[in-house]
């Protein structure tokens, strides 16, 4: 099930909030600058799938979002617990950075760990398959896939070039939760 916790960033023992319900986590995120919605993940496709049958499944999606967004590239992180690169990738997400642009994801498969640092608040948000969330761009943020991966994300950018991260070099993800799974 989707969730959000919020904490102080600066002490993750002061837990301010907690739930799964759908509205409550979409409204504390919309007051954060942060967008998210429930979509429809129509197609049934195992963590691991190809980035070609994922896009091809999710065509009418993605072109509806290039067309009313403006989108310039997609790509898809498709990864089951077998990827003998499981450990490296997760440590790429796992540091603290930000992104000079809107972080768009659609899951549609598995979940993952966002969690966004706004302000003076670390914000953990579950996503789930059918999850779509849009981290405005320049907010330090960093994702945890946990040790045994099992999700597809549909990456939507807005530039040519794809992925591009910028560490923050802040530890502070190291004193917050993990996915555990
Ligand atoms: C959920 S897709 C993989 C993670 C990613 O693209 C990203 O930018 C994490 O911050
Ligand atoms: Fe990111
Ligand atoms: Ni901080």
């Amino acid at each position: 099930m989707s969730a959000i916790r919020i904490y102080p960033h600066a002490d993750i023992t002061q837990l301010e909030f907690a739930s799964q319900n759908i509205s409550s986590i979409r409204a504390r995120l919309a007051a954060a600058g942060v967008r998210f919605e429930q979509w429809q993940a129509s197609a049934e496709l195992s963590p691991g799938a190809s980035q070609d049958e994922v896009i091809a499944a999710y065509r009418a999606d993605i072109d509806r979002l290039i067309a009313e967004e403006g989108y310039q590239t997609v790509d898809v992180v498709s990864l089951n617990r077998k990827n003998p690169k499981k450990d490296e990738l997760r440590q790429i997400f796992l540091r603290e950075h930000r992104h000079g642009e809107d972080e768009v994801r659609f899951f549609v498969a598995g979940q993952g760990l966002f969690s966004l640092h706004i302000n003076d608040r670390v914000y953990e948000v579950l996503c789930e398959r059918g999850d779509l969330i849009s981290v405005p761009a320049n907010t330090p943020h960093w994702f945890d896939m946990g040790p045994n991966p099992d999700f597809i994300a549909i990456r939507l950018f807005n530039n040519p070039e794809g992925w591009v991260a910028h560490y923050t070099g802040d530890n502070i993800a190291d004193r917050f939760n993990r996915l555990e799974n």
